[in-house]
């Protein structure tokens, strides 16, 4: 089986949670990759695709949140996971999984309900979606959700 993981990152924590579901996946004999959605990745071949973002302003990264983030010292592209994914054709019952990173609280909305939500117009099978934490808007990554985020890709086939 083929995976591909698909995201984009203001400070590197949501590429750090990639890179842990790489090896979780890998780990199970999966062929897997992370790739940043700015770069229009092709899909055809991939059996299991896995899109992730940092959570802003309740949902999914846009230009004015991606400028807030490049204000505190993030290094985020005009565009990303939601301009990608509005770009995509019909995904017609494909496996795909949605993963964030959330700084936590009450009302932290998340980005991978989002991500979910336009996979379901989409007409995907959407069989995984997850927050990682993190611990505050530049990171670093919360204890353990490194080891959380390597066992939810081995878990995903
Ligand atoms: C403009 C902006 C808005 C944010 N809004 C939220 C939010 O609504 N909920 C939340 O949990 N975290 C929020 N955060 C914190 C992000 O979740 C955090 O920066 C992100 O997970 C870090 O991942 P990254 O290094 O991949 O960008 C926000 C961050 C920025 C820059």
């Amino acid at each position: 089986m083929k995976a591909l993981i698909v995201i984009e990152s203001c400070f590197g924590n949501t590429e750090q949670i990639a890179q842990a579901i790489v090896a979780g996946l890998r780990s199970r004999d999966i062929e897997a990759a992370v790739v940043q959605a700015n770069q229009s990745p092709k899909i055809d071949d991939i059996e299991l695709l896995i899109i992730g973002a940092p959570t802003h302003s309740l949902g999914l990264p846009k230009p004015a949140t991606r400028r807030q983030a490049n204000a505190k010292g993030g290094h985020a592209e005009e565009s990303g996971v939601s301009e990608w994914l509005d770009a995509l054709a019909k995904l017609q019952g494909r496996r795909v999984a949605a993963f964030a990173t959330v700084t936590g609280g009450r009302f932290t909305g998340s980005a991978a309900r989002a991500i979910a939500k336009k996979m379901r117009r989409h007409s995907a099978d959407v069989v995984a979606c997850e927050d990682f934490l993190v611990s505050g808007t530049q990171g670093p990554i919360a204890d353990g959700e490194l080891t959380r985020a390597e066992q939810w890709g081995a878990a995903l086939i």
